[in-house]
């Protein structure tokens, strides 16, 4: 039986989960939905018997015993439990997936790098062959740090489903258009939005306009939460209710199959004859999320000077030290800037923390040139950085009117870690080799005289 049922009956050709689907607002919520009408208990969690004849399974993604403010899972009612797959797992590679720990003998990461966009090629790719990681920070094993990945995705998974033990999947697309058909629901997701896909979540990703590149951050990590907003308040930056979290919506397909993991850095394979996205209903707070960066609200300096980054910040991934993220998601989005008597662009500094940096799309005020939609930089444990030459004049020169920042969406994923590159990063990726060069120029303006150059 090949029966196909979305939250509202909507079913098509394309694809099985139909293309009609919705989403619930907020972060964080106690959701609950249901594809079928009393599909999902009420009161309790575990009933004798199920309606519709389905098995009642938990989704833990926090210790049972985890605070109760942190505290994330989701009970799912599914056509078969998770375990009833056909075939022992069997390791399987993917090269260019890489996973910390991950310091590759002669690939030095000490430099400030930067990377024009990797170029599609004639190949082929799905959402796991076409993952090409960049930069590894922390260990795996211990459930710290990071990965930074370009994905470049022609071709949609078909019969072929993928979880990660390992991590949250930070996803920030800059090209093209995908769908994340995954056990909670389905989430279409474009340029100008992200999506978080939660540790052991089993789904599939169909191209919907392709080629798709974009940039994931892999968090080994405690998750991404909204950042406390101190005297800010109750509102601006990233409001929960601008999160979407998709309904039910499941399939009942008999289809030989594939199931991928990805365990401690390691791709195992298992066989089952059916599709795994059969959960008819579920209810919980551990689930999928999107989110339209155009709704972030940024709050900056209204008078004089430059905050720091983190006054962008969208997601923080909390490490155990306080205040000290294992990665914040922080966004430079379009905005005014007011400030008076200031140098209004990023500082020169060195940072403890290791940032990389991304573009999606327009220009970045530190650097007018040469950082482009796609491309990358990666701006280490402590090494200088800041303007380049043409960035740094202009600022300095600037008339300070109000001055609009339009068309400019970069992003930075920055980790207490230092970020080892891979020797895809460093060898096959199109890395600038003059970049250090936009800071030569940078000439002595001191004289020994006062008066402001
Ligand atoms: O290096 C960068 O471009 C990112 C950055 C931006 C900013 O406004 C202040 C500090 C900082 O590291
Ligand atoms: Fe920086």
């Amino acid at each position: 039986m090949n029966r196909q049922t979305t939250p509202n009956d909507m079913t098509t050709a394309a694809t099985p989960m139909g293309t009609h689907h919705g989403y619930m607002p907020g972060f964080g919520n106690d959701f609950e939905t249901e594809a079928l009408d009393g599909a999902l208990p009420q009161g309790m969690n575990s009933p004798q018997k199920c309606n519709y004849g389905l098995y009642g399974e938990q989704l833990s993604g926090t210790a049972f015993t985890a605070p109760s403010h942190q505290n994330e899972r989701t009970w799912c009612y599914r056509i078969r439990p998770s375990v009833k797959h056909s075939h022992r797992y069997e390791k399987i590679t993917l090269p260019y997936w890489k996973t910390a720990p991950h310091i590759p003998q002669d690939v030095t990461s000490l430099g400030q790098y930067r990377w024009d966009p990797i170029p599609h090629s004639e190949q082929k790719m799905t959402w796991l062959t076409g993952m090409r990681t960049m930069t590894t920070a922390g260990d795996v094993n211990t459930q710290i740090g990071m990965a930074s990945h370009i994905y470049l995705v022609t071709d949609s998974m078909v019969d072929s489903y993928f979880y990660s033990a390992d991590s949250e999947m930070l996803i920030v697309p800059q090209e093209g258009r995908l769908r994340f058909c995954t056990e909670l629901g389905v989430i279409n997701l474009a340029p100008q939005e992200i999506a978080i896909i939660p540790r052991g979540l089993v789904y599939r990703v169909e191209v919907l306009e392709g080629p798709a590149r974009g940039f994931v951050c892999e968090n080994y990590g405690q998750k991404f939460e909204l950042p406390a907003r101190g005297p800010i308040g109750a509102n601006c930056m990233a409001n929960r209710r601008d999160f979407k979290t998709p309904v039910a919506a499941f399939e009942d397909r008999e289809t030989p199959s594939t199931v991928t993991i990805k365990w401690c850095g390691q791709f195992h394979e298992t066989r089952i004859g059916h599709s795994p996205l059969d959960v008819v209903a579920w209810h919980g707070n551990y689930c999928p999320v999107k989110y339209d960066l155009t709704t972030y609200c940024p709050v900056g300096a209204v008078l004089f000077d430059h905050p720091d980054p983190s006054i962008f910040t969208v997601l923080t991934a909390p490490s155990g030290v306080e205040g000290t993220a294992n990665i914040d998601f922080v966004l430079f989005r379009e905005r005014w800037m007011v400030a008076e008597n200031t140098f209004r662009p990023p500082w020169y500094h060195k940072n403890v923390m290791s940032e990389l940096m991304g573009n999606i799309y327009g220009q970045y005020d530190a650097k007018p040139k040469g950082f482009i939609p796609g491309g990358m930089s990666l701006h280490n444990m402590m090494l200088p950085h800041g303007p380049d030459k043409n960035a740094f004049e202009g600022a300095s020169n600037a008339e300070l009117t109000a001055q609009k920042l339009d068309n400019t969406m970069s992003f930075m994923f920055e980790t207490r870690f230092p970020q080892h590159l891979t020797e895809f990063a460093a060898k096959e990726a199109p890395l600038q080799d003059d970049y250090i060069d936009c800071w030569q120029s940078l000439e002595k303006k001191f004289d020994g005289t006062p008066g402001k150059k």
